[in-house]
């Protein structure tokens, strides 16, 4: 089973949580691959049978300008039986909060993947307790996989 991690940070919260969910996917046995989304293209997520998407929320609500390419390039794939979960850092002084989040987790499921998570939503640098969700939903997704 293949699982990717994809994520965009820009003050490095985002990928601290990423190091957690590739941490939880491990302690279930698969060795996912973790990317920068800006080094990534959205054809190869057709090779995966996990994706995990993460993202922080800029402007108001929006993606980052570094998953946009990305996003456009998810168009038209079909993701039917692949297991998927979407994480973030975010901030609640912000009226749209984690909408990033909300917005890959609806393409994910418009593309047809099985979104076996919430969408984990955290405030800024990621506690004790967000690391230990951020585990948890890596663990959830590969779990999904057997
Ligand atoms: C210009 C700007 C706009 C932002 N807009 C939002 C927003 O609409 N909603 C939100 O929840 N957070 C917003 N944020 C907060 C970031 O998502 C937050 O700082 C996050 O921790 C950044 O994650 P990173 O360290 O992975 O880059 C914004 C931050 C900046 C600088």
């Amino acid at each position: 089973m293949k699982l990717i991690i994809l994520f965009a940070s820009m003050t490095g919260n985002t990928e601290e949580m990423a190091d957690e969910v590739a941490e939880g996917v491990r302690e279930a046995g698969i060795e996912p691959v973790v990317k920068n989304v800006m080094d990534a293209s959205g054809h190869e997520l057709g090779e995966y049978d996990g994706i995990i998407l993460g993202a922080y929320t800029w402007g108001d609500g929006e993606l980052p300008d570094e998953f946009l390419d990305f996003y456009e390039e998810m168009d038209g794939l079909e993701l039917s039986g692949k297991k998927a979960a979407v994480f973030g850092s975010a901030d609640s002084s912000y009226a749209q909060f984690g909408k990033a989040v909300d917005i890959l987790k609806e393409k994910l499921e418009e593309l047809g993947a099985d979104v076996v998570a919430e969408g984990l939503k955290v405030e800024l640098n990621p506690s004790d307790s967000d690391k230990a969700a951020c585990r948890a939903l890596g663990k959830k997704v590969a779990e999904a996989l057997a």
